[in-house]
Formats: C-alpha cells, structure tokens, sequence
C-alpha cells in the first residue's frame, strides 16, 4: 500500500471510529460491511484482543472434528507452505467457524503470527478478532484480502491476510484457507494461490461417496475432465444435490438452488443438453461432459439425462462400539496400516470394509475384494498378481493385471485370509513389506500402492500356533484388529430388527412389538446374512398392508404360518420358499434371481449349489 492510501485509511479509520460518518469510498464496500458488524457487536478497535487458546485435549477434539477437511487439505497446506516460506508468510487452514486447525509456513513469520495468535486452536472469526480475511471471508462467503489497516483491531496491522472459504459438495461451509504476511511485502500472487488451493480441496471432496448418484462433469477441454477444473452437478434421482462452483455459475445457479432445484428444471432452464458425450448449452457452447450413473443404472448418455430411481443402499447398522471401532479404522487406513476384521460369518465384514473405504482418502480409488476360500489353489497367485502373457497354460494371450495392481490406490479386501495356502502367504508377505509386486512369468516389479484389509471368522493366532498361518504374515496383517460382534451379542437387537424392516419392507407396516421380539430374541448363527435374509423374504411373502403375524415367525419347532400359501417349516423354509421361487421366475439364472431379492449371488449359491448340489 502506497502513502496515499496509508494516509486515506487513516483518514477512513479516523471518520469511522470517531463515529463521525462512514467513510464509504475510503475503503473497500465488504471491509466496510465488516467494520460496521463488529461495531454493532460492540467490539472495541482500541482494546486488547484477548486470544483464547486450547488446551491440548480441546485441540486434539478439534483436529478430530475436522479430519476430513485436515486431511483433504493437506496436499495444499504441504505445497503452498513452499511459496509461504519463500514470501515470509504462513498459511492457515481453519474450521468452518474460523477456528485455526492447522499453520504451515515462514518459521520465523509463524513465530510473529503467534504472536498476534495465528496459532492453532486460536479463534479467528469476526466476533472475535474484528475484521480479519478468515472471519470476513465466513461472514461474507467470498474470497477477500484484509490489508494492514483494514483490520479492524490496531495490533493486526502488521498483517496482509488472504482467504478463501471452503465449501463442502452440498454447498455447506467447511473452512478457510488464508495465508498471511507482513503488511509491508508483496503478495501480488497470494489470492491466486489460495484460489487455487481451495478449488483442488473443494474437488476432493467430490471424490466421496456420490456412488448411488448421477454425476456429470464437464469441460471445455477434454484434457481437463477429471481435474479441478470440470464443473460437476450431483443429482439424487431428480434432485441437484451438490455442485461445485465452475457449474453452478454456468446453469447460472448460486449454492442456495442445491437441494431446491430439478434436473429438468436446470436443463431447461439453461437449454442444456447433454449428447453423445457433450453437454451443449443453448449459446452454442459445447462442452466435453461425462455422466456417471448410480452403479447398479446402465450408462446412457444420448439425449437428455435419463431418469433413474435411485437404488436402495442403506447404512449399515452398527452399534456404539463398531461405530468407534470405525473412526478409529478411518485414521489407521488413512495412515496406511493394515487392518484385520474378525467376525464370525455374516457379522458383516465386508459391508464394514466397504463402508469404511466409503469414508477414508481414498474413497475415489478401487475396493477389490478376493474370497481367498473361494479361489482355487491353482488360481489364486495369478488372480492376485496377475500374469505376463504365455506365463502358464491356458493364460491370456496379452497378459492380465492382477487384483493386487487394480486396487492401485485403493483397498484390496482379503476375504477369508485363513484360507490362503502356506506358499502364497509367503508371497504376500512379501508384497506388503516391498510394496512392490511382479506379475507372474517374470514380469518387472511395480510398485504397488494399496491399503490391504483382511477378514476371517477363523483363531488366526490358533493357526499360526497350529503352524498352519504364517506369524510374520500374521503380525503384518494384523496390526489392527476389528472384531465385529456377532448378532447374539448385540445389546440392541429390538433396535437393530426395527432398522433393517424400515430399510428392506419400507412400504410394509412396521412390526408389532410381539413380532419385532421374537425376531430379535431368535438365534441367528448366520448373523446379518441370515437375518436380512429372513427379512427380505417376509416382505417378499407378505402383502405390504398385512400384518405380520407372529406365529409367521421362527420359534423353536414352530410351525411357521406364511400368508396365501401354508408352509411347514422353520424360518429357513421360508427363505428358502422366496429363493426357489425367484430362481424358478428366471428360469435358473441365479444372478437375476439374487438381484430381484437384492441379496447376493454367493447367497443363493451357498444354498442351491452347495447345500443341494444342483441350482
Ligand atoms: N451392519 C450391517 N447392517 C445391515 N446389514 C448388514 C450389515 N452387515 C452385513 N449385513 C448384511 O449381511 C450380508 C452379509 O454381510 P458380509 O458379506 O459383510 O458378511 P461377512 O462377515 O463378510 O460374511 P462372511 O464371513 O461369510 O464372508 C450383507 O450382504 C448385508 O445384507
């Protein structure tokens, strides 16, 4: 800032806080807004600012209040703190109330800052320390620069602060990035960076959990698709639900229309269609666009956006303890450590890994889950591995990727871990300590970037004790163990019964509490699997609008009185009824017949194939 307009900023500070006029024209109009709602709040410029710091346990709270923005951050805190260093300046990520989290940067500016409390823990919003680029950024919801003066309380003068606030996909906010430096240097480049920075973290978010939605990202350049540049709108069935910036201002949307406005309306609205890969607005501008639909939708992207239902993935229902065990699995697979889950079968191992990969970094990348029990000997080591082309009799002409190399960036869930023979242990053991595998028939070693998360309903420690697991394998995979508790030691089975009948008979009549009882008193050893089993088959029997009857249900040796057709039997007849009925309806083909149940196709396999020997 030159003299001139030092000296028109004393003035402007004289006029306002005289309390004489505003001096509008002397300052810039959101400093100005930002001035007059500290003043209305009654804070006072002249005063001493008192900082309230945490203490270190309110902190470590924080940090985990706030691990997904930390961590989705922290690509940008890392690069930028580069540029800080070189422009004696810090950069400060904070919560979505300004409440410092994290600071990267100039050792010796970050020493200063502190001394004007730009630390972690420290508050920075309006309230609290009057005008500054963190707080006014949140009060304004825009990117802002805050220049010496222009702080409202007289110690921050000292400061040149930049922010931009951070807003999550569903356009709630979720922090701040600043950076700040001496008042008297340069930051030509400072709001461009921090731009930037916030556009890649706003990306990131996208990359979780839209998997039941349909996205479309679009461009101008090809090249560019994928990357934070493409404008991306989310839709729930009909609905926008989320968005970013880049396509929201191109429909000519602002945030306040996600959640209230249509597919159809939006396209119409701007004479958007989306054509063999193009999205064409009504000026004639074209535009690269790719649509992902909910996974289990065919891809269509001819003509307008198809219309799709929404298919039913529900949360799992976990206790107090499994929910703790799952904030814990987060931090340890973000930190890239291996986990075990022990449970016994259809505890939900899997529908645990999956919910936990739906949650961690690296939610965007591959899950490939392998049953080691379900493979073959012969087969595994290629499956897992993959194969140079000609590497054994009957391998593929070109080669193939092993599971290992597709879940590159991701998990690889091994299912059933016990039941790998001793010698691929061996191999395996050696993957996840080089982290580098080779394809089999000589193939040049790759590094290998993967996360590995084992399940088994097997005493692991028992085997290795037997000799029949390996220890050093043992204790690589296991560094972390999850055990899920069985449905017999759930302490809110009336709760859990009530949750799944909501989610698989929503349009039935909710159970009696004679009925919910029982069910929740009955022993399950197939735990979630049999239960959501048996649930899916009562409603598949019942009329929605017809009670269930408890004498329908499994007690011991009593008969069970399905509607419409008496059946003999226990509750396993009754499933049993729904399944053969289903696979009868599509002529045999089990895996069109697990899908109209919506249980999977291992499920009627394990009881046509395996028990009867024939579908
Ligand atoms: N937490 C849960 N909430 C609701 N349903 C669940 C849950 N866990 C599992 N299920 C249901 O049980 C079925 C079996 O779960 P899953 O395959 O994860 O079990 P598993 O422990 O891996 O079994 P196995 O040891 O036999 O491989 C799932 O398809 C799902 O329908």
């Amino acid at each position: 800032m030159n003299l001139a307009s030092n000296a028109a900023m004393s003035v402007a500070r004289e006029k306002f806080f005289s309390g004489h006029a505003l001096p509008e024209g002397l300052v810039p109009a959101p400093i100005l807004r930002s001035w007059q709602r500290c003043a209305e709040r009654g804070l006072d410029a002249g005063s001493t600012i008192r900082a309230e710091a945490m203490s270190a346990s309110e902190l470590r709270v924080l940090h985990e209040q706030n691990e997904t923005l930390r961590l989705l951050s922290r690509s940008e805190l890392v690069s930028l703190r580069t540029e800080a260093r070189l422009t004696d300046s810090v950069v400060i990520l904070t919560d979505a109330k300004g409440l410092v989290l994290d600071t990267a940067g100039s050792p010796e500016f970050v020493g200063q800052a502190a001394a004007v409390s730009l630390r972690p823990g420290v508050a920075w919003s309006e309230m609290s320390t009057g005008t500054n680029a963190i707080g006014t950024a949140l009060a304004e919801r825009r990117a802002i620069e805050v220049h010496g003066a222009e702080h409202f309380f007289e110690p921050h003068r000292i400061l040149h602060c930049t922010a931009s606030p951070i807003f999550d996909p569903y356009g709630k906010l979720a922090g701040v990035l600043d950076m700040s430096g001496h008042a008297s240097a340069e930051h030509t480049h400072a709001m461009g960076l921090v731009r930037l920075a916030v556009e890649q973290i706003e990306h990131r978010f996208f990359n979780r959990r839209f998997d039941e939605m349909t996205v479309v990202r679009f461009h101008r350049s090809a090249d560019l698709l994928g990357t934070a540049r493409e404008g991306i709108l989310v839709f729930d069935g009909h609905r926008l639900i989320a968005g970013n910036r880049r396509a929201l201002h191109l429909v000519g949307l602002d945030r306040k229309a996600l959640r209230q406005s249509s597919r159809e309306e939006i396209f119409e609205g701007a004479g958007l269609v989306i054509d063999h890969g193009e999205l064409r607005a009504r000026n004639g501008e074209r535009y690269f666009a790719a649509v992902s639909q909910p996974r289990s939708t065919p891809l269509h992207i001819a003509g307008t956006l198809p219309r799709v239902t929404k298919p039913k993935r529900n949360a799992p229902f976990l206790t107090q303890q499994t929910r703790t065990d799952l904030a814990k699995a987060i931090r340890l697979v973000n930190a890239q450590i291996p986990l075990l889950i022990a449970g016994e079968t259809g505890a939900g191992k899997e529908v645990f890994a999956r919910h936990l990969h739906a949650q961690t970094i690296r939610a965007g990348k591959p899950f490939i889950a392998i049953n080691c029990a379900a493979l073959p000997e012969s087969l595994i080591e290629a499956e897992l591995f993959g194969y140079e082309s000609g590497a054994f009799t009957g391998a593929k002409k070109s080669g193939a990727k092993g599971l290992v190399q597709q879940a590159e960036g991701g998990i690889l869930f091994l299912d059933e871990i016990g039941d790998m023979p001793l010698l691929l242990q061996s191999r395996l053991l050696r993957v996840l300590q080089d982290k580098e595998v080779a394809p089999l028939g000589g193939g040049k070693p790759q590094m290998a970037d993967f996360v590995p998360i084992c399940a088994t309903n097997r005493n692991l420690n028992a085997m290795v004790d037997a000799g029949t697991f390996r220890a050093d394998l043992y204790f690589r995979i296991a560094q972390y163990t999850i055990a899920l508790p069985s449905l017999a030691d759930m302490p809110d089975r009336r709760d859990l019964v009530e949750t799944l009948w909501s989610q698989f008979a929503e349009q039935h009549r909710p159970l009696t509490p004679e009925v919910r009882d029982q069910l929740a008193d009955h022993h399950w050893p197939g735990n979630f699997r049999e239960l959501v089993g048996c649930l899916r088959s009562i409603a598949a029997l019942h009329d929605p609008d017809e009670p269930v009857l408890a004498s329908a249900l499994p007690r011991s040796g009593h008969p069970v009185d399905a509607p419409a057709s008496a059946i003999n039997g226990d509750l396993g007849s009754l499933t049993d009824m729904a399944m053969r009925r289903a696979v009868e309806q599509h002529r045999g083909n089990l895996s069109a017949a697990a899908r109209a149940l919506g249980v999977d196709r291992s499920t009627l396999y394990r009881r046509f194939v395996w028990r009867d020997g024939r579908p």
